[in-house]
């Protein structure tokens, strides 16, 4: 198996407490992950170590091949497609949406070249149909929903046509046809075979795009469980992860979680 992603007993300490510790997880080429856990279990701080912009207090990681503290991350970046709401935070307000997405093909966030490739722009065009936001390509950046937003980040993300794609909560603050759209959208992700390697973090079982091979469940920075998802979606696992009793049901290819008792 070619391996993605590759980390061994991962710890990241930060001002005296672990944010995640001992953790290992393993992805391979083609697996469309889901990271799953409760508000502070971890999910953000691990999305950050597989995009390069964190480190690891102790343990290895390996992104794409490459150990992280051997590599210039800089050339690993453009492998890795990431959309966060952090990186929302730094787009500038008054930037087009096309710029937002074409500069990705650079790797840097604010439109300063002067000049892009036709074919830049035909690619970022044709993402942001892909996403549905086509028809805000001309709009700023600051004046779209949030729900807007995140469409056009996940575009920007795959511009660089990446062997990784990260997602982290694209469907936070969705209204429910918003987030079914968003969920047909990344399902089709999920069933192309030349589309990336895909991890994608989220709070809510009913936010798992059909297609998702594998699930990571996340509880005070440990693992609870990793593997194939229809073997970790699962109540034993996801109560312990969120701390009550759980009843998880499959309906379709989709999942549900309710609490019982
Ligand atoms: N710089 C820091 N110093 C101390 N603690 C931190 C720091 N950054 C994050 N934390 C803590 O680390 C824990 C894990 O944070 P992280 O953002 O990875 O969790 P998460 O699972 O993504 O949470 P959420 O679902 O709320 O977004 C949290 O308890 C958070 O408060």
């Amino acid at each position: 198996m070619v391996e993605v992603l590759a980390m061994e007993q991962v710890t990241v300490v930060r001002g005296g407490s672990e944010l995640v510790s001992g953790v290992d997880w393993r992805i391979g080429e083609g697996e469309r992950w889901v990271v799953l856990g409760p508000n502070g279990a971890g999910k953000t701080t691990l999305l950050q170590i597989a995009a390069t912009r964190m480190h690891p207090t102790r343990g290895t990681v390996s992104v794409l091949g490459e150990q992280l503290g051997r590599v210039d991350v800089f050339e690993l970046r453009p492998r890795i497609g990431l959309a966060s709401g952090n990186l929302s935070e730094q787009v500038s307000r008054q930037e087009r949406v096309r710029d937002v997405v074409v500069t990705a093909a650079y790797g840097m966030v604010g439109r300063w070249r002067e000049q892009y490739d036709a074919a830049d722009h035909a690619r970022a065009s044709a993402l942001l149909s892909v996403m549905g936001v086509h028809g805000l390509r001309d709009r700023r950046f600051g004046t779209l929903s949030s729900g807007e937003r995140g469409r056009v980040l996940i575009a920007r993300a795959l511009m660089t046509d990446p062997e990784l794609l990260l997602l982290d909560e694209p469907a936070a603050g969705l209204d429910l046809g918003a987030r079914e759209d968003l969920l047909r959208r990344l399902s089709r992700f999920a069933a192309d075979p030349t589309a990336p390697t895909s991890v994608l973090v989220t709070h809510h079982v009913e936010e798992v795009p059909v297609g998702t091979t594998h699930a990571l469940l996340l509880r005070g920075g440990k693992v609870v469980a990793a593997g194939p998802v229809g073997e970790v979606l699962r109540d034993g696992p996801l109560s312990t992860a969120f701390g009550l009793p759980l009843a998880v049901e499959r309906v379709g290819q989709r999942f549900t979680a309710r609490a019982i008792g």
